[in-house]
């Protein structure tokens, strides 16, 4: 099993000659390296008038698109981009939730409820998304996920052909460059594609815990891309010589000179140019440097800007819920009144399951900023706690009393070395958005202590948010709507997960490091007793975590189907020459982490393309 034979924590350098050291140094080193990162852009005076493709979005799902569209010599390409350039800070695994506080991410919030997000500022929960070339794949934790073969049968079974496990596979294997020696062989796992996947080099002391509580928790271990989903594993994780493996350094980067590709870096698309007649889509609306522009497209327009973006540029363009578009004055081209609806994500519970420690085991972040060996470690020999994926060394697909298809695991377990106890610079709460009063009363007089984590991931939720328009100013937000625990079943599932989540924690390998369940109740759940159910739906429903995994606003599913926006071609319904790629067109979320789905989507959609207009 890969998932045992990788490395165990250990340090440093001492292994290389001080000549090899110095040589990795200078190849390593951020400010030589760094030219790599700088995508070329394409200045004003340089654009043409009209391109055969126009993508926007230059994210996780555009990158691929750029690239594979741009394989024939022959098709123009523009790639619009609402961000820059990556910078060295964000190649850093272990740095990802730093990422989020800064201006690479949109800085988008969910609507208060009273419901959920109770501990977050304004009880408002966060919803980063990357505003940078590579998209979010540039802010995410890096996780390498698929989901159930049964999410992708249940794709095709809502009427969408083409989209079954055995027509998708292809296209996972097809982007990914698998580097775990025990995966190389497997069927189920790429060679050669542009994106690399990788084990973390470097593992806690306490990750042997995770994987000897597979056992006694009943499971096996496993390659959750693999045959069997349900089980425990190590972190698979789009990582390169230990640095994050974006989808612009995967797919873009490396044909950005190719002469038919163009990229506008701080491109800001406004709208879709729909000729209201034909229902033709002929280009798209943008703003540079405050001027405005149209990229025209002979072929087509695809809109690559994510769940919470591709939704609001569709319904400015026309196309959308009429009466809500003309309730903004906005001209009706289409009437899509699934555009923006059916908006899913992964409600979590982290920091919820705190175990505090009697030992220096974890990974405390004053501790780990002190120590510079962690830097040489990273630049040095790609190694160290700083290849750690946002700190989610192991994730474990577990079943809850309350799934009916034990293939397809409704709980996902994650194992993290460190906790918000160690959260020192805040850049954790400052992810999540918590509130700093609620994080005093939960982990007051106990910060700076060691101590791990067991998140609670609910992965088939029942509740549906949406996005809906804020007003009819591309610039303004969209009105993002979470909706997390509005069916009552999900609360239940998740009271579930998170005994499990205790249980895991509880188990023998930890229990060798002290590990003792924090005791302090969930504020504004103190008067449940604790460890009671009733007691676990309250907390779960005030520190509503989540893996910003939000899909599904764009809906495919068969024409004439109220809600469904693009068919199985991902071909915006009643438009020609307009399509959507990218998380925004999952029918049901996947049971799993999304990125790796969000790039089979792109290379699937871009043969899709091809066999469109290739004649
Ligand atoms: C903090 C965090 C952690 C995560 N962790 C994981 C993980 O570990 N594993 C995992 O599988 N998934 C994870 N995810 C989710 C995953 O990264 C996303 O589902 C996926 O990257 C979405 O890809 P996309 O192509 O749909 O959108 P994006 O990658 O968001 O791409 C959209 C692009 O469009 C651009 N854009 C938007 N509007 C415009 C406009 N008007 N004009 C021009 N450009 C525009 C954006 O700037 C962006 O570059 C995480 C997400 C977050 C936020």
């Amino acid at each position: 099993q890969s998932a045992q034979a990788g490395p165990q924590a250990r340090t440093l350098s001492s292994r290389l000659s001080p000549l090899e050291a110095a040589a990795r140094l200078v190849r390593n080193n951020p400010l030589t390296s760094r030219r790599d990162a700088q995508v070329r852009d394409v200045p004003d005076a340089a654009l043409l008038k009209e391109y055969d493709f126009v993508v926007v979005g230059g994210g996780t799902a555009g990158c691929v698109l750029a690239r594979r569209l741009s394989e024939n010599p022959s098709w123009s390409v523009l790639l619009l981009e609402a961000g820059g350039d990556e910078a060295v800070f964000t190649d850093i695994p272990l740095l990802a939730s730093y990422v989020a506080n800064t201006n690479y991410n949109w800085g988008y919030h969910a609507q208060p409820s009273p419901d959920y997000c109770r501990a977050m500022r304004g009880k408002v929960c966060n919803w980063p998304r990357g505003k940078v070339l590579g998209g979010t794949s540039v802010l995410n934790f890096m996780v390498y996920g698929r989901g159930s073969p049964l999410d992708f049968d249940e794709w095709e079974s809502l009427g969408n052909p083409g989209w079954g496990y055995r027509d998708v596979l292809p296209y996972f294997k097809k982007s990914e460059d698998i580097q775990v020696a025990a995966l190389e062989n497997s069927p189920y796992h790429g060679r050669g594609g542009p994106l690399s996947v990788q084990e973390s080099p470097w593992r806690s002391v306490m990750a042997p815990a995770f994987i000897q509580a597979a056992s006694e928790m009943g499971y096996d271990v496993v390659d959750h891309n693999g045959e069997h989903m349900a089980g425990f594993s190590f972190t698979l994780a789009t990582l390169r010589n230990g640095s994050r493996c974006s989808s612009a350094k995967a797919f873009l980067r490396p044909v950005q000179h190719r002469p038919n590709l163009h990229v506008a870096k701080h491109a800001r698309a406004t709208r879709v140019l729909v000729d209201p007649f034909t229902g033709v889509a002929v280009g798209v609306e943008f703003v540079r440097d405050r001027k405005w522009r149209v990229a025209k497209a002979r072929r087509e327009v695809i809109l690559s800007a994510g769940t919470l973006n591709t939704p609001q540029l569709l319904m400015l363009s026309g196309l959308g819920p009429a009466d809500h578009l003309r309730d903004h004055g906005i001209r009706v081209v289409r009437d899509l009144p699934g555009v923006g609806e059916n908006l899913q994500d992964h409600v979590s519970f982290f920091g919820g399951i705190t175990f505090m420690l009697n030992d220096t085991v974890s990974v405390v972040e004053a501790r780990e900023s002190r120590r510079l060996s962690s830097v040489v470690d990273y630049w040095v020999t790609q190694d160290g706690p700083l290849t750690s994926p946002g700190g989610a060394e192991g994730i474990a697909f577990v079943n809850t009393p309350l799934n009916e298809q034990p293939a397809r695991p409704d709980m996902e377990l994650s194992f993290g070395p460190g906790a918000l106890t160690g959260d020192s610079s805040g850049s954790l709460r400052g992810l999540l958005g918590v509130d700093s009063s609620f994080y005093k009363k939960m982990f007051g007089g106990v910060e700076g202590q060691d101590a791990f984590t067991v998140n609670p991931v609910l992965l088939r939720p029942r509740s549906r948010g949406r996005v809906r328009l804020r007003s009819a100013n591309p610039f303004h937000w969209p009105l993002l709507f979470a909706n997390y625990y509005q069916d009552e079943h999900d609360v239940r599932v998740m009271v579930e997960g998170i005994k499990l989540g205790v249980a895991l924690g509880e188990t023998a390998g930890y229990r060798r490091w002290g590990a003792r369940l924090h005791q302090r109740a969930v504020p504004g759940c103190e008067h449940h007793a604790f460890r009671s159910d009733q007691y676990w739906g309250c907390a779960a429903r005030t520190l509503s975590t989540n893996l910003h995994h939000q899909s599904g606003t764009c809906r495919m599913g068969p024409a004439g189907e109220r809600g469904a926006v693009v068919d199985a071609q991902l071909r915006v319904h009643g438009v020609q020459g307009l399509r959507v790629v990218d998380a925004s067109v999952m029918p049901t979320i996947i049971s799993g982490h999304p990125a790796g789905v969000v790039y089979m989507i792109a290379e699937k959609a871009a043969d899709m393309i091809k066999e469109t207009w290739d004649h």
